[in-house]
C-alpha cells in the first residue's frame, strides 16, 4: 500500500498510509473505534477504492485479478440468513475455486458447528466461528480478518486463535484487526497501529517487546490513551 488516502464525504478515514506486508506473517492491525482498520481491509480486498495512492497484492494492482488471492472475513456476515451451515459451505465452494471443502469440514468440527445448523439461529460467537471457517478454508495468499473474535466468549477465544494458527496456509499472510489486543497478541509476528487514519507504528512484535520492555497490549494502551 503506497500513500493511500480515503475519505467518506468530508470525513477522512485514511491519510497517506504506506506499508508492505511480507508472506508467512500474522499481523495485528490495531486501533480504536473508527481509526480506519476496516477501511484499510476493504481497500486491500478491492471492495472500495482509495481516493489516491495505490494498493498491490503480490505485485499486482488490487482489482479483479487480486480478488482471487484475498480472503476477507468482514465484521458483518456475508451469508444469507435462510442458509444452513452446509448451504454456506456450498455457496463458498461454488464461488471460490480455491475453497477446500475437506479443510472446511475439519474446521467446522473444531469449531463445534454442524452442517445442519440454521445460520439465523446461531449466536454471534458461533456465527463468527462460521465466518472464520469460510474465510480460512480458501487457499488464499492474504487473509483479512476484521474483528474475528469480538463476539466469542473469553473461554473459547484461545481455542479459536489456535484454529487460526493451525488452519492458515503458512505461505500466506493474515492481517487481523482487533482491539482485543491482550487476548490475541501471542499469535502476532508484527503489529500495525493506526490512529485517526494514520499509521503510527509498524514493527515486529519481538522488536517492540525488546525496545520498549512492554507487552503489545501495554504499548497499545499507552499509544491510544485518550
Ligand atoms: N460508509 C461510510 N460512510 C461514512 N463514513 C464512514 C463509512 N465507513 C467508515 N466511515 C468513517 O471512517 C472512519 C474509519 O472507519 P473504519 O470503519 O475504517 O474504522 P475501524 O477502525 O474499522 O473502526 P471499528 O473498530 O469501530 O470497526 C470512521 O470515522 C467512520 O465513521
Amino acid at each position: 500500500m503506497d500513500q493511500v488516502n480515503k475519505n467518506y464525504g468530508g470525513k477522512i478515514a485514511l491519510q497517506n498510509v504506506s506499508l508492505t506486508v511480507g508472506s508467512g506473517r500474522i499481523i495485528g492491525l490495531l486501533g480504536t473505534n473508527g481509526s480506519g482498520k476496516s477501511t484499510m481491509m476493504k481497500i486491500a480486498a478491492g471492495l472500495i477504492q482509495p481516493a489516491s495512492g495505490t494498493a498491490e497484492i503480490l505485485g499486482r494492482p488490487v482489482g479483479l485479478e487480486t480478488k482471487a488471492l484475498v480472503s476477507f472475513m468482514p465484521d458483518r456476515p456475508l451469508t444469507e440468513s435462510w442458509m444452513k451451515v452446509k448451504d454456506a459451505l456450498q455457496f463458498y465452494e461454488d464461488f471460490y475455486t480455491d475453497f477446500d471443502p475437506l479443510k472446511a469440514e475439519r474446521m467446522l468440527q473444531f469449531m463445534n458447528l454442524n452442517l445442519g445448523d440454521k445460520i439465523s439461529t446461531l449466536s454471534k460467537g458461533m456465527n463468527e466461528r462460521l465466518q472464520l471457517t469460510l474465510a480460512l478454508s480458501r487457499n488464499a495468499s492474504l487473509y483479512l480478518l476484521d474483528e474475528p473474535i469480538g463476539g466469542v466468549d473469553p473461554v473459547a477465544r484461545g481455542k479459536i486463535l489456535d484454529a487460526i494458527v493451525e488452519f492458515y496456509n503458512e505461505d500466506s499472510s493474515i492481517i487481523i484487526s482487533t482491539h482485543l489486543v491482550r487476548d490475541i497478541e501471542r499469535i502476532f509476528d508484527e503489529v500495525i497501529f493506526i490512529r485517526n487514519g494514520e499509521l503510527v507504528l509498524h514493527d515486529e512484535v519481538e522488536n517492540i517487546r525488546l525496545k520498549h520492555g512492554k507487552s503489545i497490549d501495554d504499548m497499545f494502551k499507552e499509544v491510544f490513551a485518550e
